[in-house]
């Protein structure tokens, strides 16, 4: 069996999404990837999380084709390939319907960063792509929920660019988030955050519609001192 290891940690990013409250039914998916061998491990399409096991995941190359598994991919493989195949340094892709996440998407709004939590996470507001129908790339207006991602980081649609591993998360309009990481959990790791940064948003929005962000220096000093190389959180490098 292929890439045993890649398949456990992908099963367990996949039952982390239930455990959390994060995924209902089978609505979401989890995939990891393997940049030697170019290949991409994913949850099969529609298995009760009750009843899936390490040889239930699918192995198939960047570009989507089955390598290994009998059972049909997720259907939003072709979503995870693009992301690997344009978003080089990212390891996993996960895909959910969190309650308040979904609702910032469903309403065609990004989530702002209003605070500490936030940046401690993503240094910047988590962007949502342009409605599909009018996503934009390369001239060409696509329907495409992988190519609308890759617009919105790029800046293709007209809005700003973003960098993806600054931000790792992206909210598809009318659909839900996608959201990566270095491993696999890592990426279910970020969603959980996701969706208790969406759930503090909505409820700031709620209590003062005109809030304000988070300021650059704040933002600066919270996502820094977890990430990069001169990390200082935890028990990393003496701050
Ligand atoms: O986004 C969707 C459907 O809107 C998907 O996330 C499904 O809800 C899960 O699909 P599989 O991964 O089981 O094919």
């Amino acid at each position: 069996m292929l890439l045993k290891q890649l398949r456990e940690e992908v099963l367990e990013a996949n039952l982390e999404l239930v455990r959390r409250g994060l995924v209902l039914y089978t609505f979401g998916n989890a995939s990891g990837v393997d940049r030697e061998q170019g290949l991409v491990v994913i949850k099969p399409s529609g298995v009760d999380y009750d009843v899936l096991k390490p040889e239930h995941m699918v192995v198939t190359d960047l570009h989507g084709k089955i390598v290994e598994g009998t059972l049909r991919p997720s259907s939003d493989l072709d979503t995870h390939t693009l992301l690997y195949r344009e978003f080089e340094q990212i390891g996993a892709v996960v895909h959910t319907h969190s309650e308040f996440a979904t609702s910032f998407a469903q309403a065609g709004l990004p989530i702002p960063a209003f605070g500490t939590t936030h940046a401690d996470y993503f240094y910047g507001p988590v962007p949502v792509t342009a409605p599909l129908s009018d996503a934009a790339i390369g001239g060409r207006y696509v329907h495409e929920t992988g190519l609308a991602i890759v617009a919105r980081f790029r800046g293709l649609d007209g809005s700003s660019p973003v960098d993806p591993l600054a931000v790792p998360a992206c909210l598809v309009a009318g659909h839900a988030p996608f959201v990566w990481g270095k491993t696999a959990h890592d990426a279910a790791h970020n969603a959980v955050v996701l969706e208790a940064v969406a759930r503090m948003a909505y409820r700031t929005i709620g209590l003062k519609a005109n809030a304000g962000e988070v300021s650059q220096g704040l933002l600066d000093r919270h996502y820094f001192r977890k990430h990069g190389k001169d990390a200082t959180y935890g028990q990393g490098n003496p701050s």
